[in-house]
């Protein structure tokens, strides 16, 4: 009788589900139903992100969105690459051919200008970002535009935009100045020195060892990796192993990067360490620069010192004779040794110091733009913050003047007067505002 029940209970087919008579058969039918549903969720889910989410396939959809901005925006077609070309094309045939990325940056733009004026074919590249105020990069962009100097609009890491400069063009090198900078901004927003400093780096890397020539490729680190060092004047054998903020350790990281590029793919790498460089068209998040504009406007500025009244100093380093080190370090970058990713021999690989070799302490800093501005500065002093900032700055630039004669003749007091003057003709009398 017991297995008769258990018989009937049994379905036979689907239509004849006696297990609907039953309360516990119908909690059972449910419970079956919803598991069928939930593991097809599960298994739609996976689909879902398998496809959408897998790194092969989001290239995909960025290199879709490319080929789309290509037909419809300023990238791609015939005019577009006939700018390129004509920005790219050295006045001699054997001329230099530099990809600036950056190039709407200070130094970027600044070194864009000067290998364009010296014959050299030059490409700028540029995100205008916002980090400070993007009108400034955009009058930079114009008085590239004037000289002959294009620049796409992009990101560094956008490869599928990289990989197609170089099919329009064999670049001979790479003046790799884009960069998320700032010492201090890095507390606010890691992830844009990330994105920039270290993706972004390893992005343009990857294109450069790719193609076929690699180029010789000349970048900005910083002074900054020096951090916590103590012994001066800097030199490049010094340790850098104690960055004081996270820009300083994506700009250690970057040399550490470049040397696994040259290692493994023979690609032709010297990084530059910048130290504190100003002048005209400089960055406004920079000291001497809203020094400027607040003391015009009457506003206090803060003055950090170090503990016990120490005096906090830098080598503060004029535009143009980082200019000259840079064409110095691209005039001797010897040729990339790879050729479609593969090593074939050693490579060369070199860092170099580019500073003044004489610090300054911000004090005399203000005293000097005071004299300049013919306002006096309504000082506070604060404690240096411990976000960052290292006590002093000093190069030791012997490396640099051996290799390639990098001598700086600009003081101070000469460079702060030239960017005074280009301040003052900029924004006027500190009514035109700066962001
Ligand atoms: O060589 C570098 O590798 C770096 O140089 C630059 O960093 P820094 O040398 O820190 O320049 P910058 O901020 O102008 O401060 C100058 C001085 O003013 C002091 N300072 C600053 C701000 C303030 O409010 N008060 C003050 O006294 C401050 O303590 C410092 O002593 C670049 O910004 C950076 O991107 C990187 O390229």
């Amino acid at each position: 009788m017991s297995q008769m029940k258990h018989i009937d209970n049994t379905p036979s087919t689907p239509g004849k589900f006696k297990i609907e008579k039953s309360p516990y058969n119908r909690l059972r039918l449910q419970f079956s139903l919803a598991k069928i549903i939930f593991w097809s969720l599960v298994f739609v889910g996976l689909i879902f992100v398998f496809f959408y989410r897998s790194p092969s396939s989001s290239s995909h959809v960025s290199s879709d969105l490319f080929r789309r901005s290509l037909r419809t925006s300023s990238y791609g077609g015939p005019a577009w690459e006939k700018k390129i070309k004509a920005s790219a094309k050295p006045r001699s045939s054997n001329g230099m051919c530099v990809l600036v990325t950056g190039a709407a940056g200070f130094v970027g733009t600044h070194v864009s200008a000067a290998l364009k004026r010296r014959g050299n074919g030059v490409l700028g590249l540029d995100n205008f970002n916002d980090y400070y105020d993007p009108s400034l990069k955009r009058a930079r962009q114009e008085l590239l535009e004037r000289s002959g100097v294009y620049i796409v609009e992009a990101d560094i890491n956008d490869a599928t935009l990289l990989k197609k400069l170089f099919e329009i063009v064999a670049f001979t090198h790479v003046m790799h100045l884009a960069a998320q900078a700032g010492v201090r901004y890095a507390m606010e927003n890691p992830s844009s020195y990330v994105h920039s400093n270290i993706a972004g780096l390893v992005t343009m890397l990857e294109v450069c060892k790719s193609v076929n020539p690699q180029p010789s490729i000349v970048w900005a680190s910083s002074s900054s990796v020096y951090g916590l060092n103590t012994k001066v004047p800097f030199s490049e054998r010094d340790r850098t192993d104690q960055p004081a903020s996270l820009y300083a350790a994506t700009k250690k990281a970057g040399e550490e990067i470049a040397h696994t590029y040259n290692h493994i793919y023979g690609l032709s790498i010297t990084g530059l360490r910048f130290f504190t460089v100003y002048g005209p068209w400089g960055r406004p998040d920079m000291a001497y620069f809203f020094f400027t504009r607040d003391i015009l406007k009457g506003k206090s500025i803060p003055i950090f010192e170090a503990a016990n009244h120490g005096t906090v100093a830098r080598d503060f380093t004029y535009i143009d004779d980082i200019v000259k080190g840079c064409l110095g370090a691209l005039d001797t970058a010897k040729k990339s040794t790879g050729s479609g990713g593969k090593k074939k021999g050693p490579a060369q690989l070199r860092v170099f110091n580019l500073g003044n070799t004489s610090p300054v302490p911000v004090f005399d800093l203000v005293s000097i733009l005071e004299k300049l501005l013919k306002v006096k500065a309504k000082r506070l002093i604060m404690k240096l913050p411990r976000n960052g900032d290292v006590q002093f700055t000093h190069a030791n630039i012997s490396l640099a003047q051996k290799e390639f004669g990098y001598k700086p003749t600009t003081d101070l007091q000469t460079g702060l007067k030239k960017f005074v003057r280009w301040y003052l003709s900029y924004y006027g009398n500190g009514k035109k505002s700066v962001q």
